[in-house]
Formats: structure tokens, sequence, C-alpha cells
């Protein structure tokens, strides 16, 4: 008999905030993406003078702006921003790596009309690397002398990439051509002037993101799907003048909502619009976010239009335990708040911009980060809140080249603001600070060495600084050195740190500094740079890597849930009576049904093999947190059987199967064999032991088949009653891995996993109130 367990789904949070269009203007606002004079002299004047943006359209409104009409236009904006209509659901980002060639914008943008429920905003990066192109083009013009900037390599390679890319997709090349030209004007400027100014560089770089929408929305036209190119700085992305790292102000909500709007009601085209980009609000210049912007702008629209999500396109399976780069066996973290996912990115995964979830926090806009190569990967989805009592760890992040600062002050003991002296003067220097420990006269603190990836405190900047902090304190500057962020459930800090600490002791590594922030998501180590990495690879591999069967038998967070090594695939949990056994194996099933859930299996299966009887007599206990509604358990298979029969019938078909489970857990598999029915059917005292070692030979040997197609595991469950399982001497045979469990005298159990070869891993839990407690998990040498 075959059952499945239903239990109610999970709801998934529908966020409906359809924005508000109360006031909608019946004069339809015309895009414009007319083309200013694309001659050497109104480039400089653009990029040097304060013109820097493109189109007639947009002089008008800054004239208007100029003039004062901007608060009417902001008033209407406001009210366009909170209507009924909804033209959009969805903002989808493209990052540089998702566009690096003909074949990949063609891939984009089947993937685009593979969603037909979506009505997207498109936002786009640059095509491939032609970012760091453009800078180094920019770099290499200050030095190379006028006659020689058009020949500068990264130039060609720009121009190569994107007149092959517009031949490629049979696009007329007109949609770029004038930008070239300017492009290549702009940098026989630049060598003229010798100079390359931040706001220079804003505009050098903004041809990148203007060239690839182009590009792109001609290509959607070309294939019949109708979409409008928007460069950002003109349709409302107003900054802060911080060129190179500017901010988003509060203004560009509503005049972005009312553009995009505006437009879709009068024709409605998906709009393609530039990622990174802004304008300056004194300067009215063209800005950027900083490296990686486009994030920021895909939130930033996601907001203003009051979406249902924002998916921000990489090429990765979305946010990752650590950066691959570093730990090629990182895996996908499948969750993670906006809280989370912005200290991740902060302390340096490259995967997100650092100011990207602001806006998504602010509107509650769900963010998920999927890879462009591998669609139908689940990705990482970013939200307000989560399921935090199952999170332990969630990433780990490696920033490197930071500066420790320790500071201790020349006066008394409780020296009053000496604090407050200190982060004055960085606020004088404009200096940001990352992480911060502190006693009453003393304080040690890293500093950002790239405010958001773009600058880097130059030497002049940390002698300033010292010689004003001197005045007030001895002062110990300590270059090269690493901030390595454990980003989890700080509730957990103590098992987070015990196990890092345990991991650094061993690499024989000191930590020079350590604080937990008050983001509850975040500890910071920090280390030399020259063992950072090695200290991240280890850490790695014991927060995820390392084959920890022990904790599947409790309730823990997904990330936890790595692939088990094909070395162990029968196991043994052997304990006495009334420990918890159905339950700990009810456990291993829930988490292995939910790490096929999160690798985005559709079919895969547990089967979960028991007596139904004493099953309804002794249903198992979950552990707290455990979501009894989860569709997780949907995934666990009931089978009833009566007795060995029944568990040999099941793995003589096994080979017939056309995917097989990827665990099979039979619970009590000892009770299943009675003493005197296997003497009859043997005709022999030791029936039962014969009947046993058949049995676990038949799953022996179904579990060799089906780990030749895709990774199975067997558990059994069964009850020992003395120091030793009993028939130990049967099990070891067939079965790889044996954990014991036994009483500890008070109240709580010890469950022993040997399989480590070297190291005993013990975990001492309880059962209290209906639930399954993991009290601790220890490791020591044997
Ligand atoms: N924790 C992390 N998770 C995922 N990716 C990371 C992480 N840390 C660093 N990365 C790097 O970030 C890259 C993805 O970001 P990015 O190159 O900016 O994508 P795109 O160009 O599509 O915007 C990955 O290729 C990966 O190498
Ligand atoms: N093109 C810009 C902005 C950006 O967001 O790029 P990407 O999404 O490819 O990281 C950069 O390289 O910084």
């Amino acid at each position: 008999m075959e059952a499945s367990l239903h239990f109610h789904g999970v709801r998934i949070p529908c966020y409906s905030r359809t924005p508000r269009l109360s006031h909608l203007s019946s004069k339809p606002w015309l895009s414009s993406v007319a083309s200013p004079s694309r001659s050497f002299h109104a480039a400089m004047e653009n990029a040097c003078k304060g013109g820097s943006l493109r189109g007639n359209s947009e002089k008008k409104r800054i004239e208007a702006v100029l003039r004062g009409e901007e608060e009417e236009e902001e008033e209407e904006a406001t009210e366009s921003h909170g209507s009924d209509a909804a033209p959009f659901t969805c903002v989808m980002k493209f990052g540089g790596s998702s566009l690096a060639s003909a074949e990949r914008i063609r891939e984009i943008a089947q993937l685009i009309v593979s969603f037909p429920d979506e009505k997207p905003v498109v936002v786009l990066s640059a095509m491939g690397k032609t970012t760091n192109n453009l800078l180094l083009a920019g770099e290499k013009a200050v030095s190379c002398g006028v006659s020689n900037a058009s020949e500068i390599e990264e130039l060609s390679f720009i121009k190569q990439l994107h007149l092959r890319t517009v031949r490629e997709l049979g696009i007329d090349s007109s949609v770029i051509s004038a930008h070239l030209e300017e492009l290549e004007q702009l940098l026989k400027g630049i060598a003229m002037m010798k100079e390359l100014t931040l706001r220079t560089r804003d505009y050098l770089v903004s041809f990148g993101e203007c060239m690839s929408t182009r590009i792109f929305a001609a290509y959607l036209n070309n294939i019949g799907v109708k979409a409008r190119q928007y460069d950002a700085f003109d349709i409302g992305f107003i900054t802060t003048d911080d060129f190179t790292n500017a901010d988003i102000l509060e203004g560009t909500y509503p005049s972005v909502a009312k553009r995009l709007n505006d437009d879709w009601i009068s024709d409605p085209a998906i709009p393609v619009v530039t990622g990174f980009l802004g304008k300056g609000s004194k300067s009215c210049a063209v800005t950027t976010l900083g490296r990686g912007g486009s994030d920021l702008t895909a939130t930033t629209i996601g907001k203003s239009l009051g979406l249902r999500e924002v998916q921000v396109w990489k090429d990765v399976d979305g946010v990752l335990t650590c950066d691959p780069s570093i730990c090629p066996d990182a895996e996908p973290v499948p969750y993670l708040t906006f809280d989370e996912a912005a200290e991740l990115a902060y302390f340096g995964a490259q995967v997100l911009h650092p100011q990207s979830m602001r806006p998504a926090r602010d509107g509650e806009i769900p963010v998920r980060v999927k890879n462009s190569y591998n669609p139908k990967a689940p990705g990482t989805l970013i939200t307000k809140t989560r399921d935090m009592s199952k999170a332990v760890l969630t990433s780990i992040v490696l920033k490197q080249n930071v500066t420790l600062l320790d500071i201790v002050s020349t006066r008394m003991l409780g020296q009053v603001g000496f604090l407050a002296k200190v982060f004055s003067t960085f606020e004088d220097l404009g200096i940001s600070v990352d992480v911060v420990a502190t006693s009453e006269v003393s304080l040690s603190l890293t500093l950002d060495p790239s405010k958001f990836w773009s600058r880097e405190l130059i030497q002049q900047e940390l002698d300033k600084m010292e010689e004003e902090l001197e005045k007030i304190a001895f002062v110990n500057l300590l270059q090269r050195r690493s901030i390595i962020s454990l980003i989890g459930n700080v509730q957990y800090s103590s098992l987070i740190l015990e196990k890092a600490f345990h991991v650094l002791r061993t690499n024989q590594v000191n930590v020079q500094m350590i604080s937990q922030g008050a983001s509850k998501v975040n500890i910071s180590l920090i280390v030399n740079d020259s063992e950072a990495e090695k200290c991240v690879k280890a850490l790695h591999h014991a927060f995820f890597e390392s084959d920890d069967l022990l904790v599947r038998f409790f309730s823990v967070r997904q990330m936890d849930l790595q692939q088990n090594s094909q070395s162990h695939p029968v196991m043994l949990l052997s304990g006495p009576p009334s420990c918890g056994k159905t339950s700990l194996i009810f456990q291993f099933a829930f988490n292995s049904a939910m790490e096929e859930a999160h690798h985005g299996s559709t079919n895969g299966k547990v089967m979960f093999i028991c007596n139904r009887r004493k099953l309804e007599a002794k249903p198992p206990y979950l552990s707290q947190g455990v979501d009894s509604s989860s569709e997780t358990f949907q995934r666990i298979q009931m089978k009833y059987v009566d007795d060995d029969e029944g568990i040999k019938k099941y793995f003589a078909a096994f080979h017939l199967h056309d995917t097989f489970p990827v665990a099979v857990v039979i619970d009590d598999f000892g009770d299943f064999f009675d003493e005197r029915s296997c003497q009859e059917r043997y005709g022999n005292p030791r029936g039962r032991d014969l009947a046993m070692v058949r049995t676990l030979a038949l799953c022996h040997n179904a579990m060799v088949h089906a780990n030749e197609t895709s990774p199975c595991k067997l558990l059994l469950s069964d009850t020992h009653h003395g120091d030793s399982p009993r028939l130990l001497f049967i099990y070891k045979r067939w079965v790889t891995t044996i954990f014991t469990i036994q009483g500890d005298g008070s109240g709580s159990f010890v469950l022993k996993d040997y399989s480590n070869s070297g190291r005993t891993k013990t975990a001492k839990y309880s059962i209290a109130l209906q639930y399954l407690f993991l009290e601790e998990i220890t490791e020591a040498s044997e």
C-alpha cells in the first residue's frame, strides 16, 4: 500500500502592489531618443562643461527644472505613481555576463518571451566586459596623445564587439554608429585634455549601457516584440553629483513611474532601460551608481512601479554560499532576507550591488537572483523576512585589502566623548568605517578600502587621518588585512563561532579582531590578507561541504544539507527503545526531501517504509521550526508493510523503477523479522538472521543499482537493548555507516557518528514538549 502525506501547501507570498494611476495625462509623453550633435566639440562640451545629456528633450526638461517648474512635474508624477493600472509585472535585469554576444542576446530575448504572463521592464548592463574596456581606454587616452587615441586597443574591442553583434543580429548598425563615433571623439578629447575627471569617466562608461540597450530594443522589435529604449538619465533617474558613485534621490521614484506608465498607456512597448546610469541633480551630467549599479537601477524601478518582483539575472545559480572563484563547490542559497543580502553585498560578495537592496526593502519588493545560463534553477529569493529558525550560516564573504586601525586613548580611563571625537575625525575626512570593536578607551576598526568599489583610499588620506587621530590617541595602522564575514543567524553565534574558531585553530590562524554587528546577520573576523583565502576555503568546507550526516537528523537550515557523499549509501541508526528514532529518521526524510526541493528537482521523492499501526500509535515528533504545512511533506511517500516479505517485495521490484527515490527510510527494520515465522520459513533455528541477511543483501544491491543512475540512500533504524547495537555483526557486512544512540542519564540522548575517519561526531538531543531538541554537536579526535 502506498500513500502520500498530505499537508496544506505553503502559500507563496503575493505582493499585490499595483501602481495607482489616478490622474492619467491625456497627452502622451513622447519618448525621445534623438541624438545630439555627435561631434568632438559636443562630446567634450557635454562631458567637461556640464552638458553630458543627450537629446533636446532632456535639455528642455533641465531648463524647465531650472525655471522652477520641477515641483509641478513632481506632483503630477507622484499622483501617477499611485494608480490602479498596472502595465508592468516585474523588472528583469540582465548583467554584462548575460549579454556578452549576439548569441547570448538572442537567448535573453527568448528567455523574456518565454514568460508570456510577465510584462517586464528590462534593465540592461553593458555588454560583456565593455565597462572595463571603456575605463581602460579612458586611462590610456590620458597619456597616449590625440593622434593615437583612435588606435587604443580597448576602443577596437568595443567597436568590434558591438558592430559584430548588430551584424549577427541583423540590426541596422545605425542604432549605435553615432555612439561609436562620439566615443572615439570623446577619447580624443581626453587625450587632448590629458586628464580624465570623475565626471568624464562617468560619461565615458555610459556608452556601454547606452549601446547595449539600443541593440537589445532593436532586436526585440526585429523579432516582433515591441520594445522602446530608454536612457535612465532621460527618464527621471536623479542622483547626487558623486560621480562614479552617485546615490539615487527620492524624486526618482515618482518621475520614473510616471514616465514609464505614461509611455505605456500612449504606446505599449517593453521598456529597455540602461542600468547603472543617472543624472546629477545639480550638474545635470551623466552619473553612475558604482560598479555593478544596474542592480540598483532594477530595484529602483521595482519600487518606483510597486512591482511584484525584481529579477536579477546573473551567470550563477543565485547568491552562493561563497564566491565560486574561491570555493568552486559553493552552493546556491535558496532564501535570503534583504538584510542578509545587503550585508553580503556590502562585505564584498560581487553578486549584488551593495545599495541595491535599499529600494527593494523600502518598497518590500521581492528580489529573485537567477541564472540566465540555467533559467530552470530556482535561484535565490530575497524577501523582507524568512524562517530563520532553521538558519545557521548562510554564506561566507571575503573582503580583502582592508586597513585595520587600533586606536588607544592617551587619556585616563573613562574619558568622555572619546569615541565621538574619533568618529568625527572620520566624518571630517570623509572616510567610511566597516567593522568596529570597542572598549571604553580603545577602539579597533577597519576602513572601507573602496567606497562601494570605486574609490581607493590613498596614502595621503591615511596619513592625514593618522595625524588627526594622534592628537587624542595612540594609533596603529595595519594594512593588508581581510574581513571574513559569516552571514547567518547571529542567534546561533556561539555555535557558529565555536565551529569557526575550531577551523581557524586547526589552520593555525590568529584572528586579529572580531565583531558581531547590530544587524544580527553578520559576524566579522579580521585576519591577514595572506591567510584569508585559505581560511575562507576551510570555513566553507566545515560549514557547507563537510559530509555532516549527523545534522540530517535534526531541523537544519536548507544550506546545511549538502549532498551526502556516495560512500554512505546504506546507514543504520541504532538506539534503545523510546529514544526518538522514528522522529530522527522522519526528520532525515524531511531534510532529504527539502534538499531535493531546493535543488529544483520536480520528481525527487523519499520513501518512508514502516508499520502503519506502530506509526499511528507513536507518530514522529517534528523538530521545532519544521513547518507542518510545508509542501516538502508531499515528497515523502509512505509505504506501509507488515513483515519482512513486504520489504523484500519492494526491493525486488526496485530495478523496475524509471526514477529512484533520493532516499528510502525504514523504521524499526528488525521488528519486521518475526523470529518464529523466519525459523519456519528457513527450517533453521537461525532463520531470523538468515532472513535479515538476505533482505539486507537485496537492499544493498538495490542501492548499488539506483546509485548508478542517481544518488539514493537507505537509512534503517533498529532498536538495541544494551550497550552495543543488536545484531551489529549482521548489519556491519551491509551497512556503510552506523549511528548509535545512548541515554546520557540526565534525560538527554547522545547520537554518535563514527563515519568521519579519525573523528567522532556527537549530537546531544532531548525530547520535550513533543519536540526534538538538538542541544549541541561536538566533534572529538578518537
Ligand atoms: N556569494 C556569491 N554568490 C554568487 N556569486 C558571487 C558571490 N561572490 C562573488 N560572486 C561572483 O559574482 C558574479 C555574478 O555577478 P556579476 O558578474 O556582477 O553578474 P552580472 O554581470 O550578470 O551582473 C559571479 O559570476 C560570481 O563569480
Ligand atoms: N556595466 C556596469 C554596471 C553593471 O551593473 O554591470 P554588471 O551588471 O554586468 O555587473 C559595470 O560593469 O559595473
